[in-house]
């Protein structure tokens, strides 16, 4: 058992593909050929483009941008498959276009740019920055800190200070709600988001962010893990896009159902469980899931209201949505795990157009399955 001061985990990763009874040589060569498929395959398939001498950049195909979304989960997959020139590359990327260090967002990172680096918002996206921070704590402990800006736990310290004070100067607005201690959707409004959640990264910044900081985000791990039983539904268990504080959907724009935003929280969950056993509930959660999507097949798959009333309107991401509905396996018992991680290993990568955010969803569900998407500890190096 490995020292998390209080937090559960075992050090274990469950290999669910081959308890699923695929060998070990099958998921070494799928892990790697989906890692090949997104970073070094050919325009049907890729989502990370080198630039210049040692950049590089994740792209939205759907929306031609560069999303610090993106940005991050690239970085995320690179340390976790021990690729420290991708990791660096897209590191410095961010670092030089991204970050933002005038006007009220100072300290953050604008959420989209184009991909010659102009900045399409000034605005930043809080799941980008928690993915930002949890990477870099893992490249510090697994490659060690570099120059500036590869001084990677420095960076990740900053930023965790960051998006939780700004704003006690009287500039900007904080990431966090300092009084519930829940990540908002973004910094100058008061809902959020239920798929930005990760108790799983904020146990992991109680350990290791500045020490002042540390009590704040053990409370953020156990506000997120109830909010979450309330911002998910009873009986489908479906996530809404936005959700107020007390839980119930926030449809002011659009975003009060079950579509793309929601289908991390499937993953989250499971991901939660396997790292801590966040919550007992994440069990009952993933079965719900896996039940409401029983009868459903990814060809039909629609949004939804939470209740489970589909609309017209298909989903824009099924390849996510199956793979995220199979990262659940790893906390869930009911009857539909195996056909969910079968349905998952049957799927190829997404190709075309609006590949990025299937396939981003489809390498995390590969790494967790196969039991590769691990905590780096600092003893690790
Ligand atoms: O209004 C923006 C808001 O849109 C932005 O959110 C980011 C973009 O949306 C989220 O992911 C998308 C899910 O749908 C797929 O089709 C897209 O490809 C994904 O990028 C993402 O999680 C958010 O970071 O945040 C800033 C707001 O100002």
């Amino acid at each position: 058992m490995n020292d998390l001061r209080g937090a559960f985990h075992t050090g274990q990763y469950r290999n669910v593909l081959k308890e699923n009874g695929y060998s070990e040589e099958a998921i070494e060569a799928r892990v790697q050929h989906t890692w090949d498929a997104l970073f070094e395959g050919d325009e049907e398939t890729r989502i990370y483009y080198p630039a210049g001498d040692d950049m590089g950049y994740f792209m939205d195909t759907g929306n031609l941008d560069v999303r610090t979304e993106g940005m991050s989960y690239g970085m995320m997959m690179a340390v976790q498959m021990d690729r420290k020139d991708v990791f660096d590359r897209i590191w410095r990327w961010t670092h030089k276009y991204m970050f933002m260090t005038e006007g009220d967002n100072a300290g953050y990172f604008a959420w989209s740019c184009k991909t010659d680096g102009t900045k399409n918002s000034n605005g930043p996206a809080p799941d980008g920055e928690e993915f930002f921070a949890l990477a870099l704590l893992f490249a510090s402990h697994r490659w060690g800190d570099g120059a500036e800006p590869l001084n990677y736990g420095h960076q990740a310290r900053e930023l965790l200070r960051v998006i939780i004070h700004k704003g006690e100067d009287g500039i900007g607005q904080p990431m966090w709600n300092p009084d519930n201690k829940l990540i908002k959707f973004i910094p100058n409004c008061e809902y959020s988001d239920p798929s930005y959640h990760l108790p799983h990264f904020y146990e992991l910044f109680a350990l290791w962010s500045y020490p002042e900081d540390r009590a704040f985000w053990k409370e953020a791990a156990q506000a997120s893990r109830d909010y979450l039983k309330i911002a998910c539904h009873p009986v489908t268990g479906l996530a809404p896009e936005y959700a107020h504080y007390d839980g119930t959907p926030n449809n002011d724009r659009g975003f009060g159902h079950f579509f793309s935003d929601s289908y991390r929280v499937a993953a989250n969950v499971g991901l939660d469980y396997e790292w801590f056993r966040g919550d007992e509930w994440e069990i009952e959660e993933a079965n719900k899931l896996q039940s409401f999507f029983a009868d459903k097949t990814p060809e039909d798959y629609r949004r939804y209201t939470i209740a489970g009333e589909p609309f017209e309107e298909k989903s824009l991401h099924p390849v996510g949505l199956l793979a995220t509905n199979a990262m659940a396996s790893l906390a869930a018992t009911g009857p539909n795990a195996k056909a969910n991680v079968e349905l998952f290993w049957n799927t190829p990568v997404r190709t075309g157009g609006r590949r990025y955010y299937d396939n981003c969803l489809y390498m995390f569900t590969m790494l967790a399955l196969s039991g590769k998407f691990r905590i780096w500890m600092p003893t690790d190096k």
